[in-house]
């Protein structure tokens, strides 16, 4: 069974108002696509994202992700049909097709739509409406109307892939969501439980709700890391993945890449699981001459494994020569491409330690690092 997620996201936000569409707009630190997307990796086998043609920033982003782009629609089905389109000859067997102004998803609605889906062709979040409905006309009520079965529709909605391709394939157009869209192909559609913190952004006081759930849900770790390597002989050093021209070598059990091992050792250090010699102890021999970029790499891969994203890490290389600067900008690239992060994500600086102490007397090189772990 294969498995995708379609978050559409190509929607103008105009509802929401303040000048740049809702799902670039910042949430409790991170945008609001960041945070939607996320709710998706570990949970489907591949996600595509739908993007507007105006957003292109958001194309070159997102372009080297592990995502799937897509062009959206003038409408909502438009950019879902895009989408599904995105997906064929993929051998997707179930697609969950999401808003991307839903960002404080949880994982149990996401389990619940897939589970309902191994009975059902459709399924969908749904919250049973608890107040009075009035009709209305201008300000002035006019009637009420029964409540008695009616619900709130959530996302995402869930169908069976080829399903729910014929589906949009034969609708004529203005639905108001996929669930409408399957029923009118004569899918049968299964509700499961919805939540109220699943909302929709959509006005521009939705966002402060949106902030106070992803907030209070909020587990932050922080890290640090320090790290010192001695000078021997040699022509270069490694420093955060680059080789650096120097008249002197790090020495050390591994590639001795001081700023590499502060990162590490800060990334252990916020999850409490000790340090780079507790993992790859430097008695053992396969370690010697290693890349460092393996005991990175490990670090990030146990971060993922206990729930935690890296929201960021700066790492400071304290040192007279060689000079850091021209090399900084390579180094964040390194950094992270072997963390699977953006680029700024990653820090990288230098300080001299004015010629005072160890580092001063240019006898090695030290490096301090701080790491951000976010629960995903
Ligand atoms: N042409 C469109 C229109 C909407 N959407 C997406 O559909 C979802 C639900 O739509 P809505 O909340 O109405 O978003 P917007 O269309 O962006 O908002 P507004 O109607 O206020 O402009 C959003 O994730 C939006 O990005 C889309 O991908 N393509
Ligand atoms: C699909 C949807 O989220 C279900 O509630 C909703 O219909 C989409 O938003 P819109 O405001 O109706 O465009």
């Amino acid at each position: 069974m294969t498995t995708a997620a379609i978050i559409v996201a190509a929607g103008r936000g105009q509802r929401a108002g303040g000048g740049t569409p809702k799902q670039w707009r910042h949430l409790a630190g991170r945008r609001v696509a960041d945070w939607t997307i996320d709710r998706f990796r570990g949970q489907v086998d591949h996600i595509v994202l739908v993007l507007s043609k105006e957003d292109a920033p958001a194309w070159e982003e997102f372009e080297s992700a592990d995502l799937i782009l897509a062009e959206g629609g003038s409408d909502r089905a438009g950019s879902v049909r895009s989408g599904l389109s995105a997906l064929n000859g993929m051998n997707v067997t179930r697609v969950l097709i999401h808003d991307v102004a839903r960002p404080c998803v949880s994982t149990e609605i996401i389990d619940a739509v897939l589970a309902a889906l191994d009975n059902f062709p459709g399924a969908a979040p749904g919250l049973a409406v608890t107040d009075a409905l009035w009709t209305a006309s201008d300000t002035m009520v006019t009637g009420t109307q029964d409540r008695s079965g009616l619900h709130a529709a959530q996302t995402p909605q869930g169908f069976h892939y080829d399903a729910i391709v014929a589906a949009h394939t034969a609708h004529p157009g203005g639905s108001a969501d996929d669930v409408e869209v399957a029923r009118a192909a004569g899918l049968d559609v299964c509700i499961v439980p919805g939540d109220t913190d699943n909302l929709k952004i959509t006005r521009p006081e939705d966002f402060a709700r949106a902030e106070r759930i992803l907030g209070t849900d909020m587990d932050v770790r922080l890290g640090n890391g320090y790290d010192v390597h001695r000078f021997g002989d040699g022509d270069h050093v490694i420093l955060c993945g680059i080789k650096v021209p120097h008249n002197r070598s790090l020495q050390g059990h591994s590639d001795a890449d001081v700023g590499m091992h502060a990162v590490t050792d800060a990334i252990y250090g916020a999850l409490a699981q000790g340090d780079i010699g507790q993992h790859f102890p430097p008695s053992d021999p396969q370690w010697k001459g290693a890349a460092s970029e393996i005991f990175l790499r490990h670090a990030v891969e146990l971060a993922g494994q206990m729930g935690y994203r890296i929201s960021n890490v700066d790492c400071t290389l304290v040192c007279e020569y060689p000079k850091v600067g021209p090399h900084a900008a390579a180094m964040q690239t390194e950094m992270a491409k072997i963390m699977e992060l953006r680029q700024d994500q990653i820090s990288v600086k230098a300080t001299t330690s004015e010629r005072l102490g160890f580092t001063g007397r240019a006898e090695g090189i030290a490096s301090i690092a701080t790491a951000c772990l976010v629960k995903s």
